[in-house]
Order: structure tokens, then sequence, then C-alpha cells
């Protein structure tokens, strides 16, 4: 079988589980009984699709929870299959996300591969009625973010993106007060995404990449590239590196741009918006093997005239500047700072897990169809400046966007929203 075609559940059976999945929602209200594959145990059915690093971490979490079963794995590399396998002995191991897909014990899938896998596997887990929490950066590109907006929106299905620090309570005292006008007017934001983090030296200093080889065995390869063109196996090319090849990553504009970026979208209420003027110069590294931006500055404005600056200097968060105050988001963990101090006067945050609260809120929104805190648009609409900005530099000029039409002023622009996909893979 194709994978395109095992891409597409058909009509009848989506149509089903779309339905399904409305009335669980409802079924699940006070008084109703939900329709969850375990109903019977009142356990949701987990599975996880990636499980390097983050989906580790998630499986990590999700195999101590007691009112769901972690029942299916599915990552192209067997090393990371069988150490997942531990994890959650009773999981079945696949190499093959689409076998998770038509199980009907799976209700939702955490999925956490490279970000150009996201779009494709949160796609096929919508429309097949799975509840899907993606990591960040929602999708790879701006035509996949809004396929899998959309997708998620037809299927009536819950996405949660992995956008945690939304879930600390620092971001909700930071939206807090700029909601209650203690900031005054914000005019301006700023990003800050250094490079000093030892992985990003190791990228801006790289001199020479370690020769393409074959692929481990234990690797399938040509899926780990899934739609991405034809490439020579490198261990720098895959495994956590691959973020900083463009075909696969975005840099650190959409790595860490997506929790920092991210906040300001959040705090200030562009959830469903984003900038209307991109301007972006940056530098890649030195050597040319990784094509990512390393050293960037942006600015973006907003129709409202909020202008939103960005470059490497740290720490790395975000501040906000009102004509009353200024406030600095930091991440990890949204610590406040403020100007003048007494801004955060009788503020007290709690330090608490922001991905258990993320991932919770998620179980809960599959469970009740509680609002989550990084619902797909948002996760779309993050992903969107992030990869906008990246376009200005690489297109090597400003532009106007318009959020609303999603689609540039610069032709070459539109013509880059959305790749190119090696058959058979699709969107
Ligand atoms: N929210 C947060 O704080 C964090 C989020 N992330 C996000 O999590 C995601 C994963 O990042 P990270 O864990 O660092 O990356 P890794 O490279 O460590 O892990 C990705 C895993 O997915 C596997 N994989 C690749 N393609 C597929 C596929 N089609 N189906 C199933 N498995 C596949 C990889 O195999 P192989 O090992 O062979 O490459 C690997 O096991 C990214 O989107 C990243 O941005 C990452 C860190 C923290
Ligand atoms: O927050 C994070 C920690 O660092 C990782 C590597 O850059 C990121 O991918 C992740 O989002």
């Amino acid at each position: 079988m194709s994978r395109f075609q095992a891409l597409n559940v058909p009509t009848g059976r989506r149509d089903f589980l779309r339905q399904a999945t409305t009335l669980a929602a409802a079924a699940a209200l006070p008084g109703g009984s939900p329709l969850w594959a375990d109903a019977a145990n009142n356990r949701l059915g987990v599975a996880c699709i990636g499980v390097g690093g983050m989906g580790t971490s998630h499986l990590t979490w999700l195999a101590k929870q007691p009112d769901l079963r972690v029942v299916a794995i599915a990552d192209v590399d067997k090393t990371h299959r069988q150490a997942a396998g531990v994890l959650a002995p009773d999981a079945k191991l696949t190499g093959d996300f689409r076998t998770i897909l038509d199980r009907d014990d799976v209700d939702a899938v955490f999925i956490a591969t490279p970000d150009h896998w996201h779009a494709l596997t949160t796609i096929a887990a919508a429309r097949a009625g799975k509840h899907v929490y993606c990591e960040k950066p929602l999708a790879n590109s701006i035509g996949e973010g809004r396929a899998m907006a959309d997708a998620v929106r037809a299927a009536g299905v819950v996405l949660q993106t992995g956008s945690h620090e939304r879930s600390n309570p620092g971001a909700t005292v930071a939206k807090r007060l700029v909601a209650e006008g203690k900031l005054g007017r914000i005019h301006t934001v700023r990003i800050h995404l250094p490079n000093s983090d030892q992985h990003l030296q190791q990228v801006e200093n790289f001199t020479s990449p370690p020769p393409d080889s074959d692929p481990p065995a234990k690797l399938d390869y040509d899926f780990w590239l899934g739609h991405t063109p034809v490439a020579p196996y490198n261990e720098k090319r895959a495994h956590f590196w691959w973020r900083f090849h463009s075909r696969y990553g975005g840099g650190e504009m959409t790595d860490r741009g997506a929790h920092v970026i991210d906040l300001a979208q959040m705090i200030l209420d562009r959830d469903a918006t984003g900038p209307t003027r991109i301007e972006a110069v940056g530098s890649r590294q030195r050597a040319g093997f990784y094509d990512a931006f390393i050293t960037f500055r942006f600015e973006n404005r907003y129709a409202d005239g909020l202008r939103m600056i960005g470059d490497n200097s740290g720490p790395r968060g975000v501040t906000l500047i009102g004509e009353a105050g200024e406030l600095f988001v930091a991440i990890h963990g949204c610590q406040l700072t403020a100007q003048p101090a007494s801004l955060l006067a009788g503020v007290t945050l709690p330090r608490v897990d922001a991905y258990e609260i993320h991932r919770r809120g998620f179980l809960e929104g599959v469970r009740s169809g509680a609002p989550v805190a990084a619902p797909a648009e948002a996760g779309h609409r993050t992903a969107t400046v992030c990869h906008l900005n990246n376009l200005a530099m690489q297109v090597g000029r400003a532009f106007d966007w318009d959020p609303a039409a999603e689609q540039s002023s610069d032709a070459e622009v539109n013509a880059l929203l959305t790749p190119t996909m090696r058959a058979p893979w699709m969107l």
C-alpha cells in the first residue's frame, strides 16, 4: 500500500470518528458517559510518535499516569523504539506511525518528531479522529501550519501545541497585567534569542562536518527524510541537529522562537493573527553545513502599530514595553521582572512543572472539551511569525504580510510558503 493511500482514512470512517469525537466531548459533560476507548476503566489510550529527546520526556510522564494507557509507540529508529518499550512495556512498537492511527484503542497521540514530520503526522492523526499533542513549532512551514489547523478543525479533534511556557503561572500573570492596563499601552515587544547555549555555539563555530555515511541499520532513513528531498545520511543532519537544517527545522528562530514569540503572541492577544510588515536580516553559519540563520535581527509591525523587535541579545525571553512600564518574561519558567518593580507588588509565582500542566490541560481538553492553552490556530500563528522572519532573511528583503489571507506582497515569498513534497507524501 502506498504511503499516500494510507494517509487517507476512508471518508465513512472519518465521518464516524468525527461524530464520535464530538459526542465524546459532549458526553463527558456532567451526567454523560465518555466514549474513549477504555471508558469502562476511565482511561484514555495514548500513543507516542517520535521518542527521541522530547518524545522520551513525554513518554516518561505518560507512563506514570494512572488515568491513561500508553498503547503504542512509533519511531523510525529501532534503538529509540526499544528504549521506549522499556518505559511502556505494554505498548505496541512500530516504525510506521500510520499503523497506530488504525487502532481503535488510541484516543490521542503525542507527536515529538523532527519538525518536518509534524504536519503529515498531525493531519493523518486528525483525519483518523485522534486528538493531537504536537510539539512546537507546530509546523515547519506556513502552508503546512494552515493545513494542520484546518484539518484539526474539520475533524473536531483537540490539538495542543507543545508551547508549554504558556502554562506557566508567570505567563498568565503577565497577560493579566497587560489586560488590566498596568503597563499602559504596549507599543514595543522585544524578543531575546541569545545564541550563547553550548549547542548553538557548536553550530556557529562548526568547521568541518563528519563525512556522510550509510545510515545506521536500525534507522529507516528514507522514512526519516519523509517528504523532504533525498539527501545523504550524516549524523549531524539527523538526531537533534536536524533543527539547524532548513528542510527539517528553522534554526533558533523556530526552535526557541516558538517559545518566546509564542509568549508575546499569547500575552498580547494575537493568537488568531500576526504582523503585517516583516523585516529581518541575518547570517548563516560560516562553514555552510548548517543552513539555518544563526545570528539575526528582525522587526515586525502589527496593524495597530505594535513593533516586535528581536535579536540574539539575552537573557532569553520577551520584554513587553508599555507607556507605564516594562515587563520581562524569562523562559524557561516565566519568571517576571518589572520596571517599576511595583508593577509586581503582591505577585508570587508558585513553582510548577509547566510541562505537566500543559499535558494535563490537553488530556482535560480531550475528556471534557475544555479549551486548551495552545490550540492549533495559536500554534500555527506563532510558527508563522518565526517562518516569516526566516523567509525575509532568505529572500533578502522586507515585505508586507496579510495575516487574514496569509499571503505576502512578495511573489517569491508566496512561492516559498509550502514546501514541494517528495512523492508519495503530500499534504
Ligand atoms: N517543548 C519543549 O520544551 C521541547 C520541544 N522539542 C520539540 O520536540 C520535537 C522533537 O525534538 P527532539 O526530541 O529534540 O528531536 P530528536 O531528534 O531527539 O527526536 C526525534 C525522534 O523522532 C524520530 N523520528 C523521525 N521521523 C519520524 C517519523 N516519521 N515517525 C516517528 N519517529 C520519527 C527520530 O529518529 P532519529 O533519532 O533516528 O532521528 C527521533 O527518535 C521537535 O519538534 C522539537 O522542537 C524538543 C525539545 C524540547
Ligand atoms: O525549549 C527547548 C529546549 O531546547 C531545545 C533545543 O534547542 C528546544 O528544542 C526546546 O524547545
